[in-house]
């Protein structure tokens, strides 16, 4: 058990020697060289055991000797420096012997460091600070070691860095800014790429000419481009500048680093004063067309949807595009803290926003998905702290649920402060799954599928309705969300976080626990109106009626007449069991399933006039206005003559494709070409463009 404040846990009566540790260690590497390319796990973190990052500089911390170092303990105020004097054991952390100055080792587990970080394979013989350690027990009764959980505390000290104690001092290791730069270019040669920047750094620190320092900060600039650390990427490529004409490489480098931040706007103007300095480059030019498609994009929301899909692969789900975000604005909701708002009227089915996915790995393997972002995010805060900002800022559960120190994504001792359980928390409240593409998988009976999970930032914002005006689709990592009715400028905008359950008390147990709140929208506050007994008399007849549909099933069998008239008599019970005064313009959503399995049991007997019907009360129960024969009617209105309660799905255009037969069938032209539209627009929002019906059969 960890110690509280008030209890102060003992120093371990005895711990493993140094011999025992070193002995130990081999043995573990011994294992890992005879399975070198074994697949990294990730440790995602467990949030009941949270506690907050070290926001403190390791110059502020008392350092005490490993010999201090109780066990189950968070040393607040306390830092260790400690030689690594073993080669690391890589697994979901990387785990090393070390040593302080007096001679005590210890084991010390380094997790959630990038690729991108030396500190993800420790060098043997490099000095680290861990900041506030955390010391466990590691099973057996002697054997401990220092557990760094968040990435920012432990630093890599530099070889002349004056907190070193003499005893583990070895002084730098290369004498000359020379020899520094050749360390580098020797370990880019070797595509060692994180040596490569820490030695430019070396080399940097060791020269203050200038003719020396432009190339170097451009060597390192390359290098970090190829890291995807594009912030110092940016910093190193403008640090590079000597004001003569060959800087059209610094402004070439910073352009491609702020093209990798998605900062278009800045993009174009460095590539713009690269092409000033050279015109005639092939490269530039190429660069700058493509930021140039970015902007064009961001402005107009012009998609080219189906080159998108089609461009798709199992390796390539990132598509490089603009976000089409200026539609929409955040600002304070009256529901919940903060919201997104139209910044203009909207017609259903319109564009909303594209959103270009902040983070989403291309993994798509349900057991890895969540841990993929997780790892990944912690990966793009350590090294792009510019998207601290944006993605710290998230909503990450109410005030006391996780205390921020304030200090998440400030550079302290040179590299930002990053809280695991932090951005844990932030994942699983603000992520979405998302199909390699929603048009892929739309039949109504289809299962799931494979989903990645991704962090969209701009919809993130966007608070939950069970009967929301947009819905969102998938086109690799583009989010598209599109107006399910007309939305009036400065209306907030809403989407369902997961596919709402039919009975009220089962919905909103899972927002409880997945978000923390009770949905308060018209359809939720409408149906707690229903008194106890009425809820109640819904939950047993959808249960009856549910197990009596799923005896037979429409799809595969022709349902006899006698089953279609018990399914029919129960529909219509659960259907009186929704008192007027309450749902009058709210879905009724128990019916839904009834009616679709009604719906599809007429069609196998080609019942027509049944199937229109039953199409239509499915219609009327997701909240739509219901088209009539004798009068004019434009497909638009299905959706724009609904009121505020409609809830859209793939099961209102399914409805609508089943109505266009029937009524073809039934020799009424008219109605089956405009239901046929309605279903194409609705299908539209479904699946974000303009898509095939047929789709919706495969
Ligand atoms: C992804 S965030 C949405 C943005 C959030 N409102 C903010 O202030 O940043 C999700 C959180 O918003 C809140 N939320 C979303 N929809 C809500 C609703 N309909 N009613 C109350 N709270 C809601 C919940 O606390 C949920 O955990």
């Amino acid at each position: 058990m960890a110690a509280t404040k008030d209890t102060v846990a003992a120093v371990p009566a005895s711990r493993l020697s140094k011999e025992k540790l070193v002995k130990t260690h081999q043995a573990h590497l011994k294992k890992q060289d005879s399975s070198p390319n074994a697949p990294r796990p990730v440790k995602q973190p467990i949030l009941s055991e949270a506690y907050p990052a070290s926001a403190k500089s390791i110059r502020e911390l008392e350092i005490i000797p490993l010999s201090e170092l109780r066990a189950e303990t968070h040393h607040r105020g306390k830092g260790v420096i400690v030689k690594v004097v073993s080669p690391p054991f890589v697994g979901a952390g990387a785990v090393s012997v070390v040593e302080d100055e007096f001679g005590n080792a210890d084991k010390l587990a380094i997790y959630n460091q990038a690729d991108s970080s030396i500190l993800s394979g420790v060098p043997e013989g490099c000095v680290v600070a861990v900041k506030e350690p955390y010391y466990k027990n590691n099973g057996a009764e002697n054997d401990f070691m220092i557990c760094v959980d968040h990435p920012s505390d432990v630093i890599l000290l530099r070889f002349t860095d004056p907190i070193i104690p003499e005893a583990l001092r070895l002084g730098p290791l290369l004498k000359t800014a020379e020899d520094w730069k050749n360390a580098g270019d020797r370990a880019f040669i070797e595509k060692d790429f994180p040596t490569a920047v820490f030695c430019y750094t070396e080399a940097l620190e060791a020269s203050e000419d200038p003719t020396f320092q432009a190339p170097t900060y451009t060597k390192r600039a390359g290098t970090n481009l190829i890291l995807g650390r594009y912030d110092a990427a940016k910093a190193d490529a403008l640090a590079s500048r000597t004001g003569g004409p060959q800087d059209w490489k610094a402004y070439y480098n910073g352009g491609r680093a702020a093209y990798g931040l998605c900062d278009y706007a800045e993009s174009n103007t460095l590539l713009a004063a690269a092409l000033k300095l050279n015109p005639t480059n092939a490269n530039i030019q190429k660069e700058h067309a493509r930021c140039q498609a970015r902007l064009h994009e961001e402005a107009t929301g012009e998609y080219d949807f189906p080159e998108m899909l089609a461009s798709l692969s199992p390796h390539s789900v990132h598509l490089d595009r603009g976000s089409f975000l200026r539609n929409t604005r955040v600002a304070e909701s009256a529901h919940h803290g903060r919201g997104l708002f139209a910044t203009r009227d909207m017609k259903a089915g319109e564009l909303v926003f594209v959103e270009k996915a902040t983070l989403m790995p291309n993994q798509y393997e349900p057991a890895r998905a969540s841990a993929a972002l997780y790892a990944l995010m912690v990966r793009q805060l350590c090294d792009n702290p510019s998207l601290a900002g944006p993605v710290l800022d998230l909503y990450a559960g109410a005030d006391g649920v996780y205390e921020r120190s304030g200090k998440e994504g400030t550079i302290v001792d040179g590299v930002p402060v990053v809280d695991i359980f932090l951005v844990e928390r932030i994942r699983t409240t603000n992520c979405f799954s998302a199909p390699r593409a929603t048009v892929e998988n739309t039949a109504p009976s289809a299962p799931e599928g494979r989903q990645a999970k991704g962090l969209w930032v701009h919809a993130s914002h966007m608070n939950h309705s069970c009967v929301p005006n947009t819905m969102r689709s998938f086109v690799g990592d583009m989010l598209i969300s599109r107006a399910t009715r007309d939305i009036k400028e400065g209306e907030e905008l809403f989407q369902q976080y997961i596919p709402v359950k039919p009975l009220v008390d089962v919905r909103n147990e899972r927002f409880r626990e997945g978000w923390g709140f009770d949905c308060d929208c018209a359809l939720c506050v409408g149906e707690r109106r229903s008194p106890e007994a009425v809820l109640v008399k819904r939950k047993e007849l959808l249960a009856a009626v549910e197990k009596l549909c799923n005896k037979k099933l429409p799809g595969r069998e022709l349902i006899p007449e006698a089953t279609i008239r018990s399914v029919d008599r129960l529909a219509k019970q659960l259907e009186d069991a929704h008192e007027p005064d309450v749902y009058d313009g709210i879905p009724r959503l128990t019916l839904i399933y009834p009616c679709n399995w009604l719906v599809a049991a007429h069609r196998g007997r080609k019942n027509h006039a049944k199937v229109v019907k039953y199409a239509l009360k499915v219609l009327r129960n997701f909240g739509f206005w219901v088209p009539d024969e004798n009068s004019v009617w434009d497909p638009r209105e299905i959706y724009t003559r609904s009121g505020n309660a409609s809830l859209m799905t793939v099961h209102v255009v399914a409805a609508l494709r089943n109505l266009a037969d029937a009524y073809k069938a039934l020799g009424h032209d008219e109605m089956a070409e405009k239901c046929i539209e309605a279903a194409e627009l609705g299908y539209m929002m479904v699946t974000g463009f303009k898509n095939d019906l047929a789709t919706l059969d495969k």
